[in-house]
């Protein structure tokens, strides 16, 4: 399969930490599809971060703030990209950016039934070395859980807002810890405090500081108007308007600067307040909007001439460069079979304690069951019996599509941001993901589709032969195995799961439209008839039929009523003959293989993080 825009990754050297992050004249603009003109969001960006500093980037509401810190990160889209952002005086490199550098998303996203320590020990088997030992790893993640303070609740569920699990500050320290167990150098993080109370807040910067003065990190992150003990834990502000620097240094050098400029701190005020009061754009009114403008510019052009005289240029390493140029391709952590492994094991935990979707589904095929087996129950062979039975084979295709793709849609969008945020690490390959996913999605589907065919066929009455049940059984089983693939291919292509449940219903009500049993097929128009060849209904309830009816006794006629004389008259009168049963079957497995590989170019492309270096 295909790799497409997964980069094989290096190692990272422990040893060899990062020095200096910088950056130089950055400036990124984008294409306004309406205008068809490019906006700036970033105007010649400088700055520089040494190891064990931890920076804020802060600003009012579209400053800027979110766009600087992915630019640096390369989390970047399609967009005129300018300037110089160096490592060590060095240009990023694909191969070794993705270790050296990791992000914390704003949004706390994590498998809600595994615990604490179970997600940093997930993330260290996935990301470390398959030939660093499993103990050092163990060892690692202790660390970890030592420094940032989650002993306490280290064997609790992460949980999320429908089940109780650990609290927010807890979350926001497992989410920097799933990223520290890599030991990465560079450390960004989009407003790591939001939602989480004054307290808290200070707890989470704190831990940051302590991590990064120790551990000699290089710490970068956004921040909405932090209380003043938070802001006097930053070595240095940046702070923007309008998608320029109006301060670069530390927060004493931002007062004495606009004091110097007439904007004095007024007494017993948070200097974060202070600085959104000044610098931020006053949308209110034309005047006020000209006149906050005009002392933005001011604080521009006095930030401007106070960075000509300090900048330096940072000194290009050549050593640096040319070990970048060495380091290209290396190797994935794992192997393929390791990582599908680790993925496999993961996601059977988090299934087996998922207990509300076991229950639900496991509930549903009882309920059905029960429900259907009475309805239909001891089916008699005579006309009646025979009308009865077309119906509840038709009923059973219809049930085990919807049964099962409409679940299976949400598997992957629910998931996507920590795929996307794993695979951005260089963790594991898209293939192996998806087949874990696939291989994991497997058994509810194939399990309920037991617990409902196998009561409904003897309720029913339908041909007591031993090889015809089996055949029945075995035919379900496809049939679940496909509306899986099309249940999977759904969720891999669409952005969310109400646009999958949208789309989904709606596929299958076409399938089921082209299932051989509302309309004639050789009646519809000759551009739609194509559809019926790939409708999972129509095969399945064409091979049940046939495996129903074949052989089957019907009872004699009346005298002068209407009725089948053989079960064979009825399948070739509603034209479910062709293609025969396992002809029939088997094109449900090639259509099921082929939704799975549609399923997997979707995947690969939707769950693809952004890395743009250049
Ligand atoms: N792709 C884009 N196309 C056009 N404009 C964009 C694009 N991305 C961002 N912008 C604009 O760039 C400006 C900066 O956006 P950004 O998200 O960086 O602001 P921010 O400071 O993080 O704001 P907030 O605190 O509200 O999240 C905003 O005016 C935003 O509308």
């Amino acid at each position: 399969m295909s790799q497409h825009n997964d980069v094989v990754v290096a190692m990272p050297d422990a040893s060899k930490g990062v020095g200096v992050f910088s950056w130089a004249n950055v400036s990124y603009e984008v294409l306004v599809p309406k205008t068809k003109e490019y906006k700036t969001l970033l105007h010649g960006m400088y700055g520089e971060i040494q190891a064990g500093e931890v920076v804020a980037i802060m600003g009012g509401s579209g400053a800027g703030k979110s766009t600087l810190l992915n630019t640096l990160a390369g989390r970047i889209g399609p967009g005129r990209l300018s300037g110089d952002i160096l490592v060590d005086g060095a240009p990023r490199d694909a191969a070794t950016w993705r270790l050296q550098c990791a992000f914390v998303e704003q949004d706390d996203v994590m498998f809600r039934n595994l615990s604490v320590l179970e997600t940093l020990t997930y993330s260290a088997n996935l990301r470390l070395p398959s030939s660093m030992p499993k103990s050092e790893k163990a060892e690692r993640v202790e660390r970890v859980i030592a420094s940032l303070g989650l002993n306490g609740c280290r064997d609790t569920w992460i949980g999320d807002e429908l089940t109780r699990g650990i609290s927010g500050g807890e979350r926001k320290r497992v989410s920097i810890g799933i990223e520290l167990v890599t030991d990465p150098q560079i450390l960004f993080l989009d407003e790591p405090t939001s939602g989480l109370d004054a307290f808290n807040s200070l707890n989470i910067i704190s831990t940051i500081k302590d991590v990064a003065v120790k551990q000699k990190k290089i710490v970068l992150m956004t921040i909405h108007q932090p209380r003043t003990d938070i802001i006097n834990l930053f070595d240095k502000l940046i702070l923007l308007s309008m998608g320029k620097t109006i301060w670069f240094g530390s927060t004493q050098g931002a007062l004495e600067n606009f004091s110097r400029l007439g904007y004095q701190l007024p007494d017993q005020t948070n200097p974060s307040d202070f600085f959104m009061d000044i610098m931020t754009l006053d949308q209110r009114s034309e005047e006020l909007r000209n006149l906050s403008r005009a002392r933005i510019e001011k604080f521009v052009s006095a930030y401007e001439e106070i960075r000509k005289q300090t900048h330096k240029e940072i000194a290009t390493s050549q050593a640096a460069r040319a070990t970048l140029g060495k380091l290209s391709r290396v190797q994935w952590p794992s192997s393929w079979t390791g990582e599908l492994a680790t993925l496999l094991q993961r996601n059977a935990v988090d299934l087996s304690r998922d207990k509300a979707t076991l229950g639900a589904s496991l509930g549903q095929s009882v309920f059905l069951f029960i429900v259907i087996g009475f309805i239909f129950f001891k089916l008699s062979a005579d006309t009646g019996g025979v009308q009865s039975r077309v119906g509840l084979l038709f009923f059973i295709c219809i049930n085990q599509t919807f049964g099962v793709v409409m679940p299976t849609i949400s598997v992957f969008p629910i998931q996507r941001i920590i795929i996307r945020r794993e695979r951005a690490g260089g963790s594991y390959r898209s293939s192996s993901a998806y087949i874990a996913k696939v291989i994991s999605s497997l058994p509810l589907p194939l399990i309920g589709c037991l617990v409902f065919g196998i009561p409904v066929y003897w309720m029913t009455g339908l041909q007591a032969q031993v090889n015809k049940f089996f055949t029945f059984v075995c035919i379900l089983l496809i049939h679940a195995f496909s509306a899986n693939a099309l249940g999977l291919m759904i969720g891999a292509g669409v952005p969310d799961v109400r646009v999958g449940l949208i789309i989904g219903p709606l596929i299958n009500i076409i399938f089921i439209l082209f299932g051989g049993q509302l309309v004639n097929l050789d009646k519809v128009p000759v551009v739609l008839r194509w559809i019926q060849w790939v409708s999972i209904i129509s095969y399945t309830n064409k091979a049940l039929n046939q495996n129903e009816f074949y052989g089957l006794t019907l009872a004699p006629c009346s005298p002068g009523g209407m009725c089948y004389s053989s079960g064979e008259l009825v399948v070739s009168s509603f034209s479910l003959n062709s293609p025969s049963l396992w002809m029939s079957a088997g094109s449900n497995l090639i259509i099921a293989f082929g939704f799975y590989f549609i399923g997997y170019l979707l995947f690969d492309r939707t769950s693809r993080p952004l890395l743009r270096l250049k």
